[in-house]
């Protein structure tokens, strides 16, 4: 029998909720939550309580997974209780395993000679869910801006479920991403889930009628629409976002920026924000910040900090996931910020005008620079042993310019999906039986990241040559 829960949280002791769930352990806890696998009582139903002790992460959570509600390939939404001056709870459905567990259970089998990894067929199938998770955030103007693969749950069914989107932004309008208010509880109807009145509700925000007529902002309906016309209408968005800000701060929230000369006394990255930052440096006006996501995910853009980033950010991400699917080794597991871009660089090569039009823009562009790398080793040697269109789906989305990288839809209709292999059923998949190596006190099990916890970590670089620049330092690793 599981021993009971600590009773010194706060959630045991909320009338409103013990009601109506029984909670019965804490499976994970996060940046900003702790997450418990509870029951239902008026039907049983076992559900995922999520607690969440950041207004701003719960806030937008919320919003988005409303807006996402019935999207097969994003975690259910069924109730969610705020209240002010308490955390705000979320009632999800429970998944009980993830893709990193996938991972680490494909390996382990590789390992064992048990017919080794993630078969093509299979593989297939999972690439597939993600970015029908991805599209529907996209079309919806919805960045996820921590996708990896703890991220993307799994049921027992094989169904793969996006979540945690609470570092999630809505990259609409200004004043159109949340008034200000706060939610009022709220409760799935399943006849009309989304449509309750009276009070404000993440779910009372709609499109914008301009662009919902280009493709529908919710459900599933997947629309097809070129490269050329899909970009069209978020540069349409981006740019009445633009109009709209006439406060963007680009630089002040990087995660690098803030390295001055008078940063260099002690550490030089002592500023640099850890890859859990608050998000502060988010504002209505629509600068973002540049500290999200986790960082063997974060694309080049916001580890050079910027903060007028857009969708672009999820796909790089994407593209290391789909990597790690293919290997069933993380692609970039920087260190530190620092070590995270001399990886890529060394993979990708330098960054500079040609690779990246409009790089010299960035806010940290000048505050450090990298020996020039003569031979990158180029995305084939990280993916050895691996299908010409394998590689090729990878080099689609882990490039340098933002605006290069495929959108999820089209790389739906890519010619390797019809093609033997074919993507196997659902029921074919290996489903781990729980999140591997997880118990009570290291709820992250294997695959927690520990090793990301410090940006300053200097000792995985050897020697280093530091020179004071007009506006920060060079790092040299010869
Ligand atoms: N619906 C769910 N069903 C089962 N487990 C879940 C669910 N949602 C979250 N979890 C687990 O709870 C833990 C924390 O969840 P989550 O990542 O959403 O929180 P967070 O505070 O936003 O985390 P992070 O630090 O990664 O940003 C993770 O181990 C996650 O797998």
């Amino acid at each position: 029998m599981d021993p009971p829960p600590p009773k010194s949280w706060s959630i045991h002791t909320r009338p409103e909720i013990i009601q109506k769930y029984e909670i019965l352990e804490r499976v994970g806890s996060g940046a900003y939550s702790d997450v418990y696998r509870a029951r239902r009582l008026s039907d049983n139903l076992i559900v995922a309580l999520k607690e969440v002790h950041d207004y701003q992460s719960a806030f937008r959570e919320i919003e988005a997974l409303q807006i996402l509600h019935n999207s097969p390939n994003v975690v259910v939404l069924h109730e969610y209780f705020w209240r002010e001056d308490e955390d705000a709870v979320l009632v999800m459905e429970f998944l009980k395993t993830d893709l990193a567990s996938v991972i680490k259970e494909a390996k382990k089998r590789e390992g064992g000679g048990g017919g080794g990894g993630i078969g093509v067929g299979e593989l297939k199938r999972w690439i597939l869910q993600i970015l029908s998770g991805v599209d529907v955030c996209h079309r919806n103007m919805i960045v996820h801006r921590d996708l990896k693969p703890s991220n993307l749950l799994v049921s027992d069914e094989g169904v793969l479920k996006l979540a945690d989107f609470g570092q999630a932004r809505i990259l609409l309008e200004s004043g159109y991403v949340a008034s200000g208010e706060n939610p009022q509880p709220y409760e799935e109807d399943p006849g009309e889930p989304l449509s309750q009145a009276d009070a404000f509700r993440p779910s009372d925000i709609t499109p914008d009628t301009d662009t919902s007529s280009q493709g529908g902002f919710r459900g599933q309906e997947h629309v097809t629409m070129s490269k050329e016309e899909y970009f069209k209408v978020l540069d349409e968005l981006k740019s009445k976002n633009l109009d709209k800000d006439t406060n963007v701060q680009d630089g002040d929230t990087s995660c690098l920026a803030t390295c001055t000369t008078s940063d260099r006394e002690d550490d030089p990255f002592k500023s640099s924000c850890s890859f859990e930052a608050e998000e502060a440096g988010d504002n209505r006006e629509g600068s973002l910040t540049s500290c999200v996501g986790t960082r063997w995910y974060r694309a080049p853009e916001l580890l050079y900090g910027s903060t007028s980033y857009g969708l672009e950010i999820d796909l790089w991400s994407l593209g290391c996931i789909l990597a790690e699917l293919c290997t069933l080794q993380p692609l970039f597991p920087g260190t530190s910020d620092i070590d995270q871009l001399s990886r890529i660089m060394s993979v990708l090569g330098n960054l500079n005008e040609e690779t990246w039009p409009g790089c010299v823009k960035l806010p940290d562009y000048r505050t450090i620079s990298f020996n020039k790398v003569e031979n990158p080793i180029g995305l084939e040697a990280c993916l050895l042993n691996r299908t010409a269109e394998e590689i090729s789906l990878v080099k689609k989305l882990v490039c340098y310019d933002p605006s290069r990288r495929a959108t999820a839809m089209e790389l739906f209709n890519e010619k390797y999906f019809k093609e033997e292999p074919l993507p196997v059923p659902l029921s074919e998949l290996h489903v781990p039986s729980s999140k591997n190596g997880q118990d009570e006190d290291s709820p992250g099990g294997w695959y927690d990241y520990d090793e990301m916890d410090s940006d300053s970590d200097f000792e995985d670089f050897g020697p280093m040559n530091v020179t004071t620049t007009s506006t920060g330092f060079s790092i040299e690793f010869p």
